[in-house]
């Protein structure tokens, strides 16, 4: 059995996120991923994608990050609808190419504590990979003990998710060809002690969740308890599922 693989399709690469609140989808994208995956569709797969402009401008206007209460409660509903509207045609475009994927919604079946995911079931999760079904996640408001609610991003959900369910390929793609340094080159290879020499920001668009310093964090997490991922340009997928160079980073433990 090939390894299992999770897959982070971002919100700049299916939206247009440029367009803050226009939430334009990119289905021509979708459809070229969906033929891709359909190439490797031996290989179990968890896909997760981001929001773009399809839940960052509503998690920014009823300022979710800054906790709910009843006065904002109502952009628990703006932000899930948006996004959950992106995940239907995320799905449903793998579908219309073959593929057995099913949305996963984690409002419907996760907690976060201060922010950090802290409940959660994922059996049916395995359950649904063994069967060759494709698990379609995204970045959710989710409900939080301490702060009402919170957005947890699509890249939370990667490290969480990579390190319960024992996946074995993690793979980001997005709109850069990775992690740049100050010459626009790309960083090949990121350990946690290097992190700090390069200048990691976070999204040139509407983002609530840290853009490319978000995604750094969480992996660098997961880096520390021995997980590898990768970060590449969305027209590189062909060559992180055949296992060819990407031309992205890739973010290790420290010793590797
Ligand atoms: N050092 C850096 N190298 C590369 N990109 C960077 C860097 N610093 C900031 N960025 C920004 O990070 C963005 C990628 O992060 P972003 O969170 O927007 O991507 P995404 O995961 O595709 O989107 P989403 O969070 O909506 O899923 C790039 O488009 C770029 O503007
Ligand atoms: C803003 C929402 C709803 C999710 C954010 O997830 P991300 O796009 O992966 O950062």
């Amino acid at each position: 059995m090939p390894d299992r693989i999770i897959l982070k399709l971002g919100g700049s690469v299916i939206t247009d996120k440029e367009r803050g609140d226009a939430g334009v989808i990119r289905e021509s994208v979708l459809q070229e991923v969906a033929r891709a995956l359909k190439e490797y569709a031996d290989i179990p797969l968890l896909l997760i994608h981001g929001a773009g402009s399809c839940g960052h401008p509503q998690a920014r206007q009823y300022h979710i990050q800054s906790g709910v209460s009843r006065e904002n409660r109502e952009g628990i509903y703006a932000t899930h609808q948006a996004v959950s509207a992106l995940n239907e045609l995320v799905v449903r475009t793998l579908r219309a190419e073959g593929i057995e994927a099913v949305s996963v919604h984690p409002l419907e079946g996760m907690v976060a504590s201060g922010g950090e995911l802290s409940g959660y079931c994922l059996t049916h999760l395995h359950l649904m990979i063994d069967l060759g079904i494709v698990p379609v996640l995204h970045g959710d408001v989710v409900m939080d003990t301490e702060k009402g609610a919170c957005i947890v991003s699509g890249d939370q959900l990667v490290r969480v998710l990579a390190q319960k369910l024992g996946m074995k390929r993690i793979g980001l793609a997005t709109d850069v060809p990775g992690l740049l340094d100050a010459d626009g080159s790309v960083v090949r290879e990121l350990r946690r002690t290097m992190a700090h020499t390069i200048r990691i920001e976070g999204s040139g668009s509407v983002d609530v969740t840290g853009g490319m310093q978000g995604k750094i964090s969480e992996l660098l997490r997961l880096a520390d308890i021995g997980i590898e991922s990768d970060i590449f340009h969305i027209s590189r997928l062909q060559d992180f599922l055949s296992g060819a160079d990407h031309g992205g980073t890739r973010i290790l433990p420290e010793g590797a």
